[in-house]
C-alpha cells in the first residue's frame, strides 16, 4: 500500500516537532511538506530532528500542498489561525486533523463566549468530528475534519466517562483540579512561562474561566446523554511536560473501589491507550507515550479519579496520529507503540 502523503502546519512549534517524530516512525505516513512562517530547514528549527528528516519549510499555500499530493494535513497552529488555514485545504479534498481548539465546540456561540473571538468557519464547524477515539470511535473514521481534543480535557473526559456513562456520579459539582507542565503553553514565549517566573513555583490560572471547561462539559454531556457541569482549575507546574488531573465527584449510590476499578477495566478493555491502574499515576509514567493512565478511589463518601498523560503526545500529537490511523484505515496503534 502506498504511504499517505502528509503535511504538518506550524513547523516550529512543540506539537509539530512531537508529531514529526511520531510520523517518521509511522509505517504508513510520508511527510511531504512542513509549513512555517520561517524559511528554514525543519532541523534548524528543531535540532533534535538533525539527520532524521530532510524537509525545508515552506509558507502555507493550499495549492502548493495539493500539488505535492498532500492527502492529510495536521494543523499545529494557534486557535484563530487554524480556522483561516483549514477551509482552503478542505476545498481541495485534503483531510485535516486540527490540533487547535477551533473546531472542538459544536456551538459557535459557546466558542465566542469562552475564546472571545468570532468563529469564521461555520460551514466546516458543522461537520467536524471531535477526535477523542475512546468516546467518538467510528464517527472519526469517515471524517474530513477531525477536531483533535485539548490536553486537559482528555484527562477529565476519559477520567470520568465510565462513571458518567453508568450514572454513578452526580452530574453537577464535579471538581477537576489539573496540573500541567510548561510546554502546554506552546513554544511562543510568554511572561508567565519565563524560567524565573515559573521555576520553583506552582500557580493556578484562568480560575473559573478556562476555555477547556465547555469542551469537557460538551463531551461528558454526550456520554451522559444529559447536561454535565464541572469546575475546572488548571495549575502551571515547574516541569517540561505532563498533566495530572485529580477529580472529585459525588456518587449517586454506595460504591466500592474494587467495583469501580472493575468497571473502568471493562469500559476500557478494548482501548489500547487507556491504562487502568490501582495506584495513583505519576506524569513520568506516561512521558513520551500515548498512554493515559487512570486510577479510581473512594474516599470518605466521594469518588476520586486521578488521570495522567503527556500533554504533547497523548494530549496532542499522539492522539492526532491515533485519529489519522482511523481516517486512513490503519491499526489504531500504528506508529504509537
Ligand atoms: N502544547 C500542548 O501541550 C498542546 C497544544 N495544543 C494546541 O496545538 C496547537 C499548537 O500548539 P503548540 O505546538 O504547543 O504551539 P506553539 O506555539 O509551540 O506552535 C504554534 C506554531 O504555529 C505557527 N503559527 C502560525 N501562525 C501563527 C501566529 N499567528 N501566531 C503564532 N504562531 C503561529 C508557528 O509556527 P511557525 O513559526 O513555524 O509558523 C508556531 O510555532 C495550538 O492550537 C495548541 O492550543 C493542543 C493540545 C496540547
Ligand atoms: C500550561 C498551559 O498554558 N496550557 C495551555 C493548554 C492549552 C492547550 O494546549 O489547549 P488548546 O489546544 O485548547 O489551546 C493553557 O492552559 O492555555
Amino acid at each position: 500500500m502506498d504511504k499517505v502523503k502528509v503535511a504538518v502546519l506550524g513547523g516550529s512549534g512543540y506539537t509539530a516537532v512531537e508529531l514529526i517524530k511520531l510520523l517518521l516512525r509511522h509505517p504508513g505516513a510520508e511527510i511531504v511538506a512542513i509549513t512555517s512562517r520561517q524559511d528554514e530547514h525543519i532541523a534548524d528549527l528543531h535540532p533534535s530532528l538533525l539527520g532524521r528528516i530532510d524537509v525545508r519549510c515552506q509558507p502555507f499555500d493550499a495549492d502548493a500542498l495539493k500539488a505535492k499530493g498532500v492527502q492529510c494535513a495536521f494543523g499545529c497552529l494557534p486557535h484563530g489561525t487554524s480556522m483561516e488555514s483549514i477551509p482552503p485545504l478542505l476545498e481541495r479534498d485534503i483531510r485535516v486533523v486540527d490540533l487547535s481548539a477551533d473546531y472542538r465546540l459544536r456551538d459557535a456561540k459557546v466558542y465566542q463566549e469562552w475564546y472571545k473571538e468570532t468563529h469564521h468557519d461555520l460551514k466546516n464547524l458543522a461537520h467536524a468530528v471531535y477526535g477523542l477515539p475512546e468516546v467518538y470511535g467510528d464517527a472519526i473514521n469517515g471524517a474530513k475534519l477531525v477536531a483533535n481534543p485539548g490536553c486537559y480535557p482528555q484527562t477529565a473526559i476519559l477520567g470520568l466517562a465510565p462513571l458518567v456513562a453508568h450514572k454513578l456520579i452526580e452530574r453537577s459539582g464535579i471538581v477537576i483540579d489539573s496540573k500541567s507542565g510548561v510546554s502546554g503553553g506552546g513554544r511562543t514565549p510568554k511572561l508567565n512561562f519565563h524560567f524565573p517566573e515559573c521555576n520553583e513555583s506552582v500557580s493556578a490560572y484562568a480560575v473559573g474561566t478556562h476555555r477547556h471547561t465547555p469542551e469537557i462539559e460538551q463531551a461528558l454531556s454526550d456520554v451522559a446523554g444529559a447536561p454535565v457541569s464541572v469546575i475546572f482549575t488548571p495549575h502551571l507546574m515547574p516541569m517540561d511536560r505532563g498533566i495530572l488531573s485529580t477529580i472529585y465527584a459525588t456518587p449517586t449510590r454506595a460504591v466500592t473501589e474494587p467495583e469501580l476499578t472493575e468497571l473502568y477495566r471493562s469500559y476500557y478493555a478494548d482501548k489500547p491507550f487507556v491504562r487502568v491502574r490501582t495506584a495513583p499515576p505519576a506524569t513520568k509514567d506516561t512521558t513520551g507515550t500515548n498512554f493515559l493512565d487512570v486510577c479510581v478511589k473512594v474516599v470518605r463518601g466521594k469518588v476520586l479519579v486521578l488521570a495522567a498523560e503527556d500533554n504533547l503526545v497523548r494530549g496532542a500529537s499522539g492522539v492526532a496520529v491515533q485519529n489519522f490511523n482511523r481516517l486512513f484505515g490503519f491499526d489504531e496503534r500504528a506508529g504509537l507503540l
